[in-house]
């Protein structure tokens, strides 16, 4: 089951470790989605090797016309510029377009400010497919394993560029928040 949680306010310590508040502060999916717009889903038959056969995955590739995909593995070994690219993702930033992983293997965080500009992290494993919006301030690390592997998908020609914070006059960070404003105010 996938685990999301307010982060602690240290600055300090490895970004890889949980980080959690104390008390520690858990989230549930729906009030994530609603406070933030990132949705979760499960992709079920990951376990039998049946990963791109599965009936969530292609309901959502067809409905949502996820026409290109390719794969990235984060690990010192296969990603090239390692520790640089680790920087990268770890600094705040937005994309113009959704960031949709599905993790295939290993382990990692993704973090998300909430409307308060706090720190949720989402920690994703196996068979994890999260959609982050277009427009949220958010960033990527690994865990302490050091490893994950994980399809990337996008509607049209890729942009992975990010746009590091602030980054506020942007359009679609600011179609980002006036999608958000009635979303939070349930
Ligand atoms: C697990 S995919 C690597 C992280 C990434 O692609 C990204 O854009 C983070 O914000
Ligand atoms: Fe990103």
């Amino acid at each position: 089951m996938v685990r999301v949680w307010y982060m602690d306010d240290d600055v300090v310590s490895d970004q890889r470790l949980e980080h959690h508040k104390n008390p520690p502060k858990y989230l549930d999916l729906q009030t994530l989605n609603h406070l933030t717009g990132v949705e979760y889903f499960n992709v079920i038959q990951i376990e039998s090797d049946n990963l791109l056969e599965d009936q969530v995955l292609t309901k959502l590739r067809q409905e949502r016309n996820y026409n290109y995909e390719d794969e990235i593995i984060c690990s010192k070994e296969c990603l090239p510029n390692y520790e640089e690219k680790l920087k990268s993702f770890y600094t705040e930033h937005l994309h113009t377009d959704e960031e949709i992983r599905l993790v295939l293997d290993g382990s990692g965080y993704f973090d998300v400010r909430d409307k308060n500009d706090e720190w949720i992290r989402i920690e994703v494993t196996k068979g994890d497919l999260i959609i982050i919006p277009a427009g949220i301030y958010h960033r990527f690390t690994l865990d302490v394993n050091n490893y994950i592997q994980a399809k990337r998908y996008f509607i049209g020609e890729p942009v992975w560029t990010p746009h590091n914070r602030p980054a506020d006059d942007m359009e679609c960070r600011v179609n980002y928040l006036k999608k958000l404003q009635p979303i939070t105010a349930l």
